[in-house]
């Protein structure tokens, strides 16, 4: 079976900084993909081993099957926009849709100059005289118009208001369903990934806590609000991620894999994506903090 993102023991120092540890995850084909985790935690290089513009120090990474950047073939299947929205400055909308054509062998130049009629976006302007938001629309446009297998975004929203966001995680939308791609996004706005991902990956010291199919790791993490004697004693198979103590009364987060019993006497809640990830976050930050190392990540397989 072939996996949009497959990484093996995946591992990137830069010097003697290990800036990804150990990395195995399987994305399966045709996700929206949220990749979250807190500054520094290898998102982007991460993102940079995907793309081909890092080597790994340790393990390996596939892209659609094959290595990252290794022919002119497999770089066309993959569109990557890096953090800033990179654009040339001085060259006008049209100029780049131009360049693209004359670079992408696949180039959609009809899907391309529709979608900058549909952004009014002038064809005359120089990207240096582009808003924020109208780059990262022209940034989606490109990538999108190369008719990548994959498209992997590194922050895309990070600098855009919240109209803007929503502009374009509605046309990022668009273009998934247009074009049945696989999207990789890493964003820190977890609501937003709340409204546009159906899997998700979360980094933080370097290492994979948490990957899986959004509906699966919702539906298997709950919190448990009880009496500390009372949640003393846990169902086998239940992983504490998270623990919080109030004199008599505790709240835990945890992943089980059935819903834990009924009980008078202890409350049991779904959590939404946000609070589950900075569980994950915080359980990372704590064993780092306190010198251990980060627990295996319990990983629920990916859904074929
Ligand atoms: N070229 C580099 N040289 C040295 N260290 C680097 C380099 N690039 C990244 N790092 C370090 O590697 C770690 C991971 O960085 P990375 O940019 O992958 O994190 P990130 O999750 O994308 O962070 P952010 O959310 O802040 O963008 C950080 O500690 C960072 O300082």
């Amino acid at each position: 079976m072939t996996f949009a993102l497959e990484a093996t023991n995946l591992g990137k120092s830069y010097g003697r900084h290990e800036a990804l540890i150990d990395c195995n995850i399987k994305i399966p084909m045709g996700r929206v993909v949220g990749l979250v985790g807190p500054n520094g935690a290898g998102k982007s290089t991460l993102l940079g081993l995907a793309c081909g513009l890092l080597e790994p120090t340790t393990g390996s990474v596939t892209v659609l099957g094959e290595r990252p950047g290794t022919s002119a073939a497999q770089l066309s299947r993959v569109g990557f926009v890096a953090q800033d929205t990179p654009l040339y400055p001085d060259l006008t909308v049209g100029e780049h849709l131009r360049l693209g054509a004359k670079l992408n062998p696949r180039w959609d130049s009809r899907m391309a100059e529709e979608r900058v009629r549909q952004l009014n976006l002038d064809l005359k302007r120089k990207a240096a005289r582009l808003s924020g938001g109208q780059r990262a629309q022209l940034a989606l446009t490109i990538a999108g118009a190369k008719r990548p297998e994959l498209l992997i975004f590194d922050e895309p929203v990070a600098a855009l208001d919240p109209l803007a966001r929503r502009a374009f995680l509605q046309n990022l939308m668009e273009l998934v369903a247009d074009l049945e791609l696989t999207v990789v996004l890493s964003s820190h706005l977890l609501s937003d990934l709340e409204r546009v991902c159906d899997y998700l990956v979360v980094l933080a010291q370097g290492r994979v806590q948490l990957a899986g199919p959004v509906e699966d790791l919702l539906a298997s993490h709950y919190r448990l609000i009880g009496g500390r004697e009372e949640l003393d004693s846990l169902p086998p198979g239940t992983e504490v991620i998270q623990a919080e103590h109030t004199g008599r009364q505790s709240t835990l987060t945890i992943h089980a894999p059935s819903p834990p019993p009924a009980s008078a006497t202890v409350q049991a809640q779904r959590l939404d994506l946000e609070d589950m990830v900075l569980a994950y976050m915080g359980r990372a930050a704590r064993a780092a903090g306190e010198g251990w190392s980060t627990p295996d990540p319990s990983t629920p397989e990916p859904v074929s």
